[in-house]
């Protein structure tokens, strides 16, 4: 896709956005309409796209308009158009997205074409919901997310974790591309997350500000079993039948806004602070996740070492994590194979049995 084609295709979505806003403003109990003699809709319509974009602003981060009526619109949306009705969801990161490749029977929603959806604007980030199966079991899988540092406030990065509820996903699998900060890490290393330290919350960012719809979770959800533990005991089980224990670790995740990586001195801090690995993403998805009771396990890819020291002339860079993804795909693919199955035999079979 032209770099063009994507500009319009994400200003295309902020000025509905805002002409929804709008909509679900006057009326949040009706299905979003655009009415074009509206007022504000006339006015928006004739304004300039970076106009929009202030508007957009303007509103605040805190105004989630994605109401629950909303995301169930949503999820109704894709519920009817596939037979697949799946309990796991996979999130893939930057590089990661090859992972659809082993999904079978699937069905693609590119995300321009998801009502409400945003569209995705990074490189390495395809920007399709994929539905399908994994070694037989249903899965439904973002091929490519959305951060902060494309614009979109972390309420509408972490939307499509609601849909997945919504659509009656019980458990996520989320994954990323990462920097390592412990020194014992390697590029092409696996981080499973223990847990994480959420900088941009630290400064008063978080998915979950603004009014609570209780029908999602509490107002104030517990956080110290975000990474559900039974998971990531089996995924080490895994990771040893399948030979690369070696390389599989279990760490702290903490989360940036980007879009640039680190200077050294916020590294040394990071390093301090307990981190392990370092990155712009899922932090809001595991929040939102976590909200509305679903289980999580989340790894990430080390594509590359952090530069520590001031002497070096390495630099971070995003093709050398792409390419760190492409090389570490096999693996991933297994990896991620095995988690939904042992999802699939364990977690969901249990609670078929004790409904
Ligand atoms: O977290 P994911 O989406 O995997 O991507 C990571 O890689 C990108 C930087 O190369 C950033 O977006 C960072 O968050
Ligand atoms: N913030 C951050 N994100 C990353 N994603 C992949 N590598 C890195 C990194 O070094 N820093």
């Amino acid at each position: 896709m032209s770099l063009q084609k994507l500009n319009n295709d994400f200003n295309v979505h902020r000025s509905i956005d805002c002409l929804n806003l709008n909509i679900l403003k006057e009326n949040t109990n009706s299905p979003p309409v655009i009415n074009k003699n509206n007022r504000f809709t006339k006015n928006l319509l004739k304004r300039r796209s970076s106009n929009l974009i202030a508007d957009l602003a303007s509103i605040g981060n805190h105004e989630n308009f994605y109401t629950y009526e909303l995301i169930q619109q949503i999820a109704q949306y894709l519920l009817d158009r596939t037979n697949i009705r799946p309990k796991i969801g996979i999130i893939c990161g930057s590089g990661l997205g090859n992972l659809a490749d082993v999904i079978t029977d699937s069905v693609s929603f590119p995300y321009h074409e998801i009502p409400h959806f945003p569209v995705s604007t990074v490189a390495g980030h395809v920007g399709r919901l994929v539905f399908g199966y994994l070694d037989g079991v249903p899965i439904m899988c973002m091929q490519g997310r959305f951060h902060y540092y494309e614009g979109y406030p972390l309420w509408k990065c972490s939307m499509p974790v609601r849909v997945m509820k919504l659509v009656g996903v019980s458990h996520l699998i989320v994954t990323n591309a990462a920097g390592g900060l412990n020194p014992k890490y390697r590029a092409g290393d696996i981080m499973i997350m223990k847990d994480h330290i959420n900088f941009l919350g630290f400064a008063g960012n978080n998915p979950l500000q603004g009014v609570n719809d209780e029908r999602f979770g509490p107002r104030f959800p517990a956080m110290n079993r975000a990474y559900n533990a039974s998971l990531r005991k089996a995924a080490h089980k895994i990771a040893k039948e399948m030979g690369i224990d070696k390389f599989v670790r279990e760490g702290v995740y903490a989360v940036l806004g980007g879009p640039n990586f680190e200077t050294i001195a916020e590294l040394r801090m990071l390093r301090v602070c307990g981190v392990d690995a370092v990155g712009m993403s899922t932090v809001h998805e595991v929040l939102t996740a976590q909200h509305c009771d679903m289980k999580v396990f989340a790894f990430s890819l080390i594509t590359n070492k952090c530069v520590m020291d001031y002497e070096s002339m390495a630099e971070a860079n995003h093709e050398e994590n792409i390419d760190t993804g492409l090389m570490r795909e096999g693996v991933i693919k297994k990896l991620v194979t095995k988690v939904v199955g042992h999802i699939s035999n364990h977690d969901l079979a249990m609670s078929s049995k004790n409904p």
